[in-house]
């Protein structure tokens, strides 16, 4: 039985993670946490995935929740994710990271920090999002350079960071295949006299509001026709059980920082 831990018990995807864990064979949840201060902390971790109590309660103590764990599914934010994967290297265990908003540095951070432990970091954890990944490299390098490339996505009001880490991937796959610096093509800006659009740029359009939980369009657009590549997601439960998979995936890795592809088969 794998032991796995999810810190962020107490948000939006730790309840739905939790959820998953149950449903799941050959996993078990061996502890949960949020950070101190939480209202939440003590409670049991079953009330915020609909499940009642299940004996296992929030705790805000993460060097005890790593250490009883196999693999510690994490979805905060990107500097609790750091901190996170600090902790499991000194403890030797495995880390699923689904947070976004991480800059290039703290991507370079965590690719030091997991240089001896092996870490799953995906910004998306569902399997279709993670075809749209692989398609669209292809889409762009047969359409090429006679199709302008947008990307627009859509949140629901509570999500903190812009654009969201699908779309950044999507640009960065994107970019990639064309031959472009994703950091030096993308655009997230536009407004009054700005100028015609320039060929090798990517817009990237933001959405917030009310529960969306999560819409990926990317538009490649050519004189006289365009394609759009669109995702969106129903529920978060597909992110989730996403996860469940990573966690029982990367216990077995070798050390180093692996994304959802890897665990899908899908490189
Ligand atoms: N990779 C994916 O498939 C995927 C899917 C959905 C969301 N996300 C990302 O996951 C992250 C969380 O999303 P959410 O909607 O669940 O957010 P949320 O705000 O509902 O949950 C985050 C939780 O982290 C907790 N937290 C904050 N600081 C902490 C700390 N120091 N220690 C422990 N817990 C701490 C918060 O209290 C909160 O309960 C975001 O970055 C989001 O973009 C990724
Ligand atoms: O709800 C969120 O926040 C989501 N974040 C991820 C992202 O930033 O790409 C995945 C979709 C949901």
């Amino acid at each position: 039985m794998i032991k796995i831990a999810v810190c962020g018990a107490a948000g939006r995807m730790g309840g739905r993670i939790i959820a998953a864990i149950k449903e799941t064979e050959g996993v078990e949840l061996s502890g949960a946490l949020d950070r101190p201060g939480h209202p939440m902390v003590g409670q049991d971790a079953g009330y915020n995935a609909g499940l009642g109590a299940i004996g296992v309660p929030i705790s805000d103590d993460l060097n005890a929740v790593v250490a009883g764990c196999d693999v510690l599914i994490d979805f905060t934010t990107p500097k609790v994710s750091l901190k996170n994967l600090e902790v499991c290297a000194l403890h030797k265990k495995s880390i699923v990271i689904g947070s976004t908003g991480f800059t290039p540095e703290e991507r370079a951070l965590a690719a030091e920090l997991a240089r001896e432990i092996p870490a799953v970091i995906a910004p998306n954890m569902s399997v279709g999002v993670n075809v749209c990944f692989k398609v669209l490299a292809d889409v762009a390098k047969i359409l090429g350079e006679d199709f302008d490339v947008e990307i627009v996505e859509a949140h629901h009001k509570m999500k903190k960071d812009s654009p969201s880490g699908t779309a950044v991937r999507m640009g960065e796959v994107v970019a990639n295949a064309l031959g472009r610096d994703y950091n030096k093509v993308a655009n997230f800006h536009r407004e009054g006299i700005c100028g015609e659009r320039t060929h090798e740029e990517i817009g990237m359009q933001t959405i917030r509001g009310g529960d969306i939980v999560g819409e990926h369009t990317v538009y490649f657009i050519g004189m006289g026709e365009r394609v759009e590549l669109t995702h969106r997601a129903h529920t978060r439960d597909m992110f989730s059980r996403g996860s469940v998979r990573a966690a029982k995936w990367v216990v077995t890795a070798k050390p180093g920082v692996w994304d959802m592809q890897d665990v899908l088969g899908l490189k």
